[in-house]
């Protein structure tokens, strides 16, 4: 297979860096430019990163000599690329006209940004789950007035530790969830050094995570109708999101009710045998979701990387007071939750010929 040429937007940032250890020697993908602000524009990727490189393994090699591009300059960093991979830290309007730009010059844009997630013609994909919204992308080039590129988008990384299970049993009709999320200090870009307050501390706040928790999955369990992504009406989530002392890893408790209640074997039965087919891409883990009988799991430390920070794990599902069942659900927040969700998507779209 002829592998694509593409661009990483936003190379400097944490999730960035995830995407071009992810990317050295792709099968699928070779990256052929590095772009970020302008304050990082026209310098060595080596040399600017010397000091800045946040990953506890080093920076690749092949990554070393790139020149950093000014990612505002739209046609020089599309030009020669069919695919860009945006995590560039731009505001909320800046980041829908440069993501939009990018896809008007015939780019497919594979974005970790939330600017464009809820647009009613975009994709948000987790690929296991949700391929088949992928259809709606003719529409959203009608709208874009283009005839190859497009935006697609991953959610949020913390409904990646709870949707997956909700994916498993949705046939018994998820009807309300109540969420607590225990989300990883690199979620917001940073280290325990760049972040001393968050040492042996907890913050009960992270801005705007609330409401994408409780928004982004009923688009994930949404149905394409009348050319657009109808969000989910019969769902409904209420979510608590607190910063823990943890470097990667988001955890989530979540208590749920059924429409119709099989009883606790089962579902945990079809959580272990959920089946995705799309195993086959380069980045796709073997086993999904892992559910674990012990009680002390899933864990952080010990979970998040399974199947390289691909797979999602759960434990404890058991009967609630208020609720039917409750449950804790895991995912490494910068990996299955970032990086490595999006390079999943790009490389279902590649094999979906979207690139051809
Ligand atoms: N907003 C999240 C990052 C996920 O995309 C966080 O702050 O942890």
């Amino acid at each position: 297979m002829e592998r694509t040429k593409i661009a990483v937007v936003g190379a400097t940032g944490m999730v960035g860096q995830r995407l071009l250890v992810l990317l050295e020697n792709h099968p699928y993908f070779e990256v052929v430019k590095l772009a970020a602000s302008k304050n990082s524009a026209g310098k060595r990727y080596g040399d600017l990163m010397a000091n800045k490189w946040k990953l506890d393994m080093k920076i690749p090699e092949y990554t070393k000599d790139f020149i950093v591009e000014d990612a505002m300059d739209v046609k020089n960093v599309a030009n020669g690329v069919k695919l860009i991979f945006c995590a560039v830290n731009l505001d909320k309007k800046e980041l829908v006209a440069l993501e939009e730009a990018y896809a008007k010059e015939e780019v497919v844009v594979v974005s970790n940004n939330s600017a464009n997630r809820m647009k009613a013609d975009v994709p948000m994909i987790i690929p296991e789950i949700n391929a088949k919204h992928l259809d709606i992308v003719d529409i959203q080039r009608k709208r874009l007035g283009t005839k190859k590129g497009f935006i697609v988008v991953k959610p949020n990384c913390s409904i990646q530790s709870y949707v997956p299970v909700f994916a498993a049993i949705k046939e018994f009709g998820i009807k309300e969830a109540s969420i607590c999320t225990y989300q990883a200090i690199s979620g917001s870009g940073r280290t325990f050094e760049e972040w001393p307050e968050m040492i042996g501390n907890i913050i009960p706040y992270i801005g705007g995570e609330e409401e994408k928790s409780e928004i982004e999955p009923l688009k994930i369990f949404g149905n394409i109708e009348d050319g657009e992504i109808k969000l989910n009406d019969t769902m409904k989530f209420s979510a608590q999101c607190i910063r823990v002392p943890v470097l990667d890893g988001h955890l989530a408790c979540v208590s749920f009710n059924l429409e119709n209640n099989p009883g606790k074997e089962v579902l945990i039965e079809k959580i272990k045998n959920f089946k995705s087919d799309i195993t086959d891409l380069p980045l796709a883990p073997k086993e999904f979701i892992h559910y674990y009988e012990e009680n002390d799991r899933p864990q952080p430390l010990l979970d998040r990387d399974n199947e390289k920070g691909m797979q999602i794990t759960v434990g404890r599902l058991r009967e609630d007071n208020l609720f039917d069942y409750k449950f804790v659900g895991l995912s490494h927040n910068t990996l299955r939750g970032a990086a490595g969700g999006a390079v999943l998507t790009a490389e279902l779209v590649k094999k979906l010929g979207y690139l051809d």
